[in-house]
């Protein structure tokens, strides 16, 4: 049995087999919210693309799910909406046994329906993306799903109701199905499966031996994480917090890659989160080894890292729609040398628009989505406080940058990291 997902802006829209729903089933709750007809009052229907197939890994599926972007977005004379979608399977008990990405092309009641499909799969055979086909649609007043298989003949047709969210979004029922990086080996496992890339495998030569691989992960003094959305004074802080303990300021990613991260930047989510998730490890390296001499304060670590790919993959709505609190998403990597506090600066988004402002750097395609999407901005901010083992605690960073910093030694000696 499938399971669908549209990803509209404002949130999801879940759709079941009506079967599932069924009292004497009760795995899904039936949902009866005025824009969950969207589809009926509108008229349109939904033409669902996907590029998933069975005989790939995830890295390579979501590689096709690109292209299939790609060529999706290059379509001729289309001037219909597309937004992306999720699919899972479900066995008889409800647990999800699959997990797949894909588009759908929102068409409105006037677009001839049959010459689009035919365009649509004329275009995408030209450009030898691989897809799968399939629709929702309504009839009278019921909603209704329909399978095609590859020869474009008809395979099923199910009908479909609204559902309320799962428990937990589907790319975080397993661990290979999302852009959250937990150890160093499914980092490289993935970096491998695009090892023909010119950027991977430079990323590779780069790092190659600069991995930690000393264990226990000791050190001689603290290691201070900062972290924060944009312009909330993660970097002043950094360097003012590193001068005033006599220790180093480090931030991650390091120069050694940065000429990388535009190209990586460009890439789809799994890959380009690899860039930032295997220099986590190099960092560790650096880190570990500055922490022999004195106190290291770190500008961004790993909770950047895996605070911004599970907002990114969880592409729509608030945060009710991320992982619950307590989720193994949110715990540090077991691999991974653990910092002595991570302190999360928080500033009002008034202040922080003004910070962002006064800065003259160039802004990166992030920041212009953070600006852009409040409710992108609110996952990662609840990210953030639902992270785990350990927490992050949390410093209100509107004072001046020498308030910050007093504060933040202040706390740093509360918690036994420092002595004065
Ligand atoms: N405590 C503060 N009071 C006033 N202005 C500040 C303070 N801290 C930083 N700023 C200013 O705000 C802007 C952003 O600061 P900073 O670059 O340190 O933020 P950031 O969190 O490191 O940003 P990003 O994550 O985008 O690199 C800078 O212009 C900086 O001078
Ligand atoms: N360890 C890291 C460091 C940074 N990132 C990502 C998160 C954002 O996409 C971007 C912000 O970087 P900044 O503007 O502060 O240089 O970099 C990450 O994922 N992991």
């Amino acid at each position: 049995m499938k399971v669908l997902a549209l990803e509209y802006d404002l949130e999801p829209l879940y759709l079941c087999p009506k079967s599932l729903c069924a009292k004497e089933n009760g795995l899904w709750e039936e949902r009866h919210e005025e824009n969950d007809n969207n589809l009926f009052e509108s008229g349109c229907y939904a033409l669902m693309v996907n590029g998933f197939s069975s005989n790939l890994y995830f890295a390579e599926n979501v590689q096709e799910n690109s292209h299939l972007q790609s060529a999706l977005k290059s379509l001729p004379g289309c001037n219909f909406s597309i937004i992306t979608t999720m699919s899972f399977t479900v066995d008889q008990s409800g647990n999800q046994t699959s997990y797949t990405e894909g588009f759908a092309l929102l068409l409105n009641k006037d677009d001839d329906n049959k010459k689009i499909k035919e365009n649509l799969i004329a275009h995408l055979d030209t450009n030898r993306v691989k897809f799968n086909i399939s629709r929702i649609f309504n009839k009278g007043n019921t909603m209704w799903y329909k399978e095609y298989s590859d020869n474009d003949s008809l395979q099923q047709e199910i009908e479909v109701v609204a559902v309320k969210q799962p428990k937990c979004h589907p790319a975080y029922n397993k661990r290979e199905t999302n852009s959250v990086y937990h150890d160093q080996a499914r980092v490289q496992s993935v970096l491998d499966t695009f090892k023909s890339m010119n950027e991977v495998q430079e990323l590779k030569e780069i790092y190659d031996g600069k991995m930690l691989n000393i264990k226990p992960l000791k050190r001689d003094h603290p290691i201070i994480v900062i972290e924060g959305l944009d312009a909330t004074g993660k970097s002043t802080l950094t360097e003012n917090l590193a001068k005033r303990l006599n220790g180093c300021a480090r931030k991650s990613p390091q120069d050694c890659v940065l000429h990388l991260r535009k190209t990586f930047d460009s890439h789809f989510q799994l890959l380009r989160r690899a860039y930032y998730a295997i220099g986590n490890y190099a960092f560790a390296a650096q880190v570990l080894h500055d922490a022999q001499s004195g106190p290291v304060v770190c500008d961004r670590f790993w909770h950047s890292t895996a605070a911004y790919a599970i907002a990114t993959d969880v592409k729509v709505g608030d945060e009710t729609h991320l992982p619950p609190a307590r989720h193994w998403v949110y715990s540090w990597p077991p691999d991974l040398l653990k910092p002595d506090i991570v302190i999360l600066l928080t500033i009002s988004d008034e202040l922080r628009r003004c910070r962002l402002e006064g800065r003259n750097t160039e802004k990166t395609d992030e920041e212009i989505r953070m600006e852009k999407s409040r409710l992108f901005r609110q996952r990662i901010a609840e990210v953030y406080k639902r992270m785990d083992n350990p927490a992050l605690v949390e410093l209100d960073a509107s004072g001046s940058a020498e308030e910050l910093c007093n504060k933040a030694v202040e706390l740093l000696s509360d918690k036994h990291i420092i002595t004065i």
